[in-house]
């Protein structure tokens, strides 16, 4: 590919035989702009590539776009299938309003029945998220085999997460009560035994073997970040004798941090590997399962990410799990962008940063991680407390909302549901909260027209990646300046979607690739829809496939303007739809 060279052609073949002009309220310079190099179509390509001399079989299309959308198609246009949700919310809304951020969404004892898990899949649930930290492996199983089910029945395309435990220090379970009240005052005993039935009152457990000897008395103790204090008093061998200073509720197997002299004490917990033993029989069990992804908690550095990346290249089928690294930690600050550059893709775990770090400074780091990975090309989630007065409450907070708003104005990819999916009273409200915000700010985005000037750096090694990315950039580019409905991406990795989403463009990014996995990927990045199709080198024979078939369905219409790249052929077309 050392050889490329941009030019400029006009396709020999009617790829577009019944041009019609962009829709008539565009303004009129742009439509002039659209069609100034060709009466038909305008295509920019790299010229090294030759075309497949085995063109695929028909397509078959299979389309989620996460708001219960869904399209099951095959070659024969009379036999596609559409999901209702898809065809009405194109229909009645159009490209533009389709939306853009997705939504993940943690899976407890409120949402693992088949009913609750399709009742978010139809909500917009793009992503399904399993916390290993909570229930059985048979537990997860069953989730994980119900929302394969949901797909492979129904046609959704819902991809699953799997989270690590980690190995932080927290509590135990409350010996099967699900929350106990510290009071004012009260004297608790933090012990690293093990109890079977007979607890005494008031004694917590502590995963961490070294606890007892780590802490200090005088020292501060914090249950997940303060929402509850002891301060230690006293040590009687495994036993820890902590006075209640700030009274609250406590959770089974919640974080606890102590500090010392106002500072976080660290030095023995950093010496806790970042994988578990635990850690590693879960992830057996997540590779074993095909999980989409997974999840890393407490990661301190880019050497974990590599070591379990080529841990799952051992071992995966398809090598195709991609791994997410939680910033939730000091040392995953400090390392930040290392970790992301190691990783396929980023968390902004509020909950355990918010205990690591001033409360008052992870809104700043949430900005930092979320640009850093926008840089560097890889979706980021922002996680925890996005509407936690929800587990409660049918309704959010204002601060609740705006904090949700916040995070889609930075233009993260993902936004994740926790407590409010996974044990809250509501979570099919709290989802369509997220829904609703989104759609909401992303159309005050695009109307103010605020653009961001974020500089994008070149991200890709090779000229063949380096010429992906000057490719999307500019069709994104000129998506935006020819307000186009739509772009097509034909792509076998998902790489050059990925490089679009990026860009965040106005319009709509339809993904089209081969492979199911690469599809239910797609899914966590920011304004991608995607499909599974079957597609040749021939761009022309595939854009005319796709429009017919889409066209069947009503999801797009004579007259649509569209601006195609594709990865193989390394191509921008813009043309209209026939
Ligand atoms: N599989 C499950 N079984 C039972 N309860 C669950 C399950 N998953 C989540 N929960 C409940 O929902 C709450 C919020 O879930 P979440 O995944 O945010 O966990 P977390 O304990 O805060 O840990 P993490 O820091 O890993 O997110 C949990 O504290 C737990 O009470
Ligand atoms: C999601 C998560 O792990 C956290 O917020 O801590
Ligand atoms: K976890
Ligand atoms: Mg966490």
């Amino acid at each position: 590919m050392s050889s490329q060279s941009l030019h400029f052609f006009t396709p020999s073949s009617t790829a577009c035989p019944n041009i019609t002009f962009p829709k008539p309220s565009l303004p009129a310079p742009n439509r002039r702009l659209a069609f100034a190099s060709s009466p038909r179509t305008f295509s920019i390509r790299a010229v090294s590539e030759s075309s497949d001399p085995n063109p695929a079989p028909p397509p078959v299309v299979v389309a989620d776009n996460g708001a219960g959308s869904r399209v099951v198609a095959a070659a024969d246009s009379s036999s596609i299938e559409v999901d209702k949700v898809t065809e009405a919310e194109l229909k009645e809304n159009g490209f533009r309003s389709s939306r853009r951020t997705k939504l993940v969404c943690t899976i407890g004892p409120a949402t693992c029945g088949s009913e609750q898990l399709e009742a978010l899949a139809v909500g917009g649930m793009n992503v399904a998220r399993i916390n290993m930290c909570h229930g059985t492996r048979e537990w997860h199983k069953r989730v994980i085999e119900r929302v394969r089910r949901l797909n492979e029945v129904k046609g959704y395309a819902v991809a699953i997460m799997m989270d690590t435990e980690g190995s932080e220090i927290h509590m135990g379970d409350l010996g099967g009560a699900p929350s106990a009240k510290a009071e004012d005052g009260e004297v608790w005993t933090f012990s690293v035994r093990a109890y079977d039935a007979n607890r005494p009152e008031r004694t917590i457990t502590v995963n961490y073997d070294g606890f007892a000897e780590d802490v200090k008395v005088g020292d501060e103790l914090l249950v997940d970040g303060g929402m509850v204090r002891f301060e230690v008093i006293e040590k009687i061998g495994p036993d820890v004798k902590c006075m209640c200073t700030d009274p609250g509720l406590l959770l089974p197997r919640a974080n606890l941090t102590f500090w010392r002299d106002g500072s976080l004490v660290r030095e023995r917990n950093a010496m806790l590997p970042t994988i578990s033993s635990k850690d590693w029989l879960d992830i057996d069990f997540g590779i074993a399962e095909s999980v989409d992804f997974i999840a890393v908690s407490f990661v301190k550095s880019a050497e974990v990410i590599n070591h379990l990346k080529s841990y799952i290249a051992a071992r995966s089928r398809d090598n195709d799990i991609s791994v997410i690294a939680k910033i939730e930690s000091i040392d995953s600050l400090k390392n930040l962008e290392e970790i992301i550059q190691a990783s396929d893709g980023a968390m902004v775990a509020r909950g355990d940063l918010g205990a690591q770090i001033p409360l008052e400074q992870v809104p700043a780091a949430q900005q930092r991680i979320v640009q850093v990975c926008r840089q560097l090309n890889k979706p980021v989630i922002v996680a925890s407390q996005l509407l936690e007065s929800m587990i409660e409450y049918p309704t959010p907070t204002r601060a609740e909302v705006a904090d949700v708003s916040e995070a889609v104005r930075q233009r993260s990819d993902a936004l994740m549901l926790s407590g409010e999916s996974a044990m809250g009273q509501f979570p099919d409200k709290a989802l369509t909260v997220l829904r609703s915000v989104s759609v909401r700010i992303e159309k005050w985005w695009r109307d103010g027209k605020h653009h961001e000037a974020m500089e994008l750096p070149a991200v890709g090694s090779s000229f063949s990646d380096r010429i992906s990315e000057e490719i999307c950039t500019s069709a994104a580019k000129m998506a935006n300046n020819l307000e186009v409905d739509a772009l097509f991406v034909y792509t076998k990795t998902g790489h050059m979607a990925s490089l679009l989403s990026r860009c965040r463009p106005d319009c709509p990014i339809f993904a089209f690739t081969t492979s199911t996995s690469v599809r239910r990927r797609l899914n966590l990045q920011w304004g991608l829809i995607p499909f599974r199709l079957g597609f040749s080198d021939d761009m022309e024979s595939n854009l005319n496939r796709t429009f017919s078939l889409l066209k069947a369905r009503g999801m797009i219409k004579s007259g649509d303007l569209v601006i195609a790249v594709s990865d193989m052929l390394q191509s921008i077309q813009v043309m209209n739809v026939p």
